[in-house]
């Protein structure tokens, strides 16, 4: 069952579907010259798009992108049927955009007389490994008491409300939402074109309801990569599983058919949050008391007392209030979460601070025993003096799509 994400496949690009390519030039001056020259022009392109079908969504346990757009909707009616048929449309488009093909008749294609399907901003650009997950929130389950789309039964026990966290200072315009869509790509103009694209064709059934941009991947999927470093200049994701960690993604991240709901079987549960990260506080922070602070070196991301980024942290070497020993496995009943987070700035707070952070998402198999255990045990954090969640979200994530299936398919059929 795992490893079946982590599949990339070669897409046909936008460009070459407009036929003008640099790549499409290649493959046709090469054609004289033999179909070798073809296949290698071919191969130019492997790696660009992520595999959409298969059994676990994409943008879960695949190689992390280096540009994120976080979307979260509100459905705006109370029919059924209109939701599962936008849920149709949203597949038909995430497939084709996650190919690196254009929505529908594409930009240009349809009739002069209305408005295209596709928005056009991606034409001509690869890819870009772009992966499309969709979460669906308890508000999608019930809201304000009211079962709008008769599947209140089928909320998962695991898909709880947040609980209150000491310091959480949440804004509600930045928080909750029916259904999320994690945009990933290395081109952040393909990640902004497939929510836009999403959002237009949701029109008059689901609103955007909050939003986010993110950059510097934080965590990483891949352990042979170098580790990306966050806004406090940190290396942040040493210790992450990684997506050919088959027997831990299965025990910690995919949702079991035993779980509970039966529909999440293959899927998993999202936590995003925003946390502002105060910049001028920390610059001003002695580089002794920034290492305490994570109980890791700064340089080389060594465990106290220790050499190299790899080596197994001994937490008793670490401050007791120290980030990552209280974040650790070993003071968590053994909980790992898949964290998949990206650095934001979204310019500054009118008091001459950047409004910058961390848009923090993980990936579990319940979040009970997974995000909350971990927060909770960061109660004491002394990363806290330096930090503040502002937003907030909880998401179930349903299974991969099969070929001819649609996004939700196991909760609405
Ligand atoms: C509830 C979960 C977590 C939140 C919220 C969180 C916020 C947060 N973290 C950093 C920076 C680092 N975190 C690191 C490790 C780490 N963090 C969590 C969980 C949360 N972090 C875990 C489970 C771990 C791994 C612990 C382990 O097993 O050793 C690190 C160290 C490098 C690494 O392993 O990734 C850094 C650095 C920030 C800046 C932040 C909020 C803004
Ligand atoms: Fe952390």
């Amino acid at each position: 069952m795992t490893g079946e994400g982590t599949q990339e496949r070669p897409g046909m690009s936008r460009r070459r579907m407009l036929g003008f390519s640099g790549a499409s030039l290649l493959v046709g001056a090469a054609a004289g010259a033999g179909l070798d020259r073809v296949a290698s022009a071919e191969e130019d392109d492997a790696g660009d798009a992520i595999a959409f079908h298969g059994a676990h969504q994409a943008g879960i346990a695949t190689p992390v992108q280096d540009r994120l757009h976080f979307a979260a909707f509100d459905v705006t009616t109370g029919d059924r049927d209109r939701l599962v048929r936008m849920l149709k449309e949203w597949t038909a488009a995430a497939a084709a955009m996650t190919a690196g093909r254009p929505v529908g008749e594409g930009a240009v294609g349809g009739p002069a007389v209305a408005p295209p399907d596709d928005t056009g901003e991606a034409l001509g650009l690869p890819p870009s490994r772009l992966t499309l997950t969709i979460g669906f929130g308890p508000s999608l389950f019930v809201k304000d008491g009211e079962d709008r789309f008769g599947i209140r039964a089928r909320r998962p026990a695991a898909l709880v409300d947040l609980p209150h966290f000491p310091g959480d200072n949440l804004d509600p315009a930045r928080s909750g939402g029916d259904i999320a869509v994690q945009a990933c790509a290395d081109d952040p103009q393909v990640a902004v074109h497939a929510i836009r694209n999403l959002a237009r064709i949701g029109f008059g059934v689901a609103a955007v309801r909050w939003s986010q941009l993110g950059f510097g991947k934080t965590s990483s999927t891949t352990p042979d990569a170098q580790t990306p470093r966050n806004l406090f200049g940190f290396k942040d994701g040493t210790e992450n599983i990684a997506g050919t960690e088959g027997d831990l993604l299965d025990r910690h991240v995919w949702a079991a058919g035993g779980d509970g709901a039966g529909w999440m079987a293959g899927g998993s549960y999202l936590v995003a949050r925003r946390i502002r990260m105060h910049i001028e506080t920390w610059d001003r922070t002695s580089l002794r008391e920034q290492e305490d602070v994570f109980g890791r070196n700064k340089g080389e991301g060594a465990p106290a007392g220790l050499k190299k980024e790899r080596d197994k942290p001994a937490l008793a070497q670490m401050k007791p209030d120290a980030h990552v020993r209280l974040a650790h496995p070993d003071s968590n009943q053994g909980t790992r979460i898949l964290r998949r987070g990206y650095s934001f700035t979204d310019g500054s707070d009118g008091l001459g601070r950047l409004d910058a952070g961390l848009f923090f998402i993980a990936f579990q198999r319940d979040p009970r025993t997974g995000f909350i255990r971990v927060q909770n045990s960061l109660a004491t954090d002394a990363l806290n003096e330096y930090i503040q969640h502002v937003g907030s979200g909880v998401f179930a994530c349903p299974p991969g799509v099969r070929e001819g299936g649609y996004w939700g398919e196991t909760l609405f059929a």
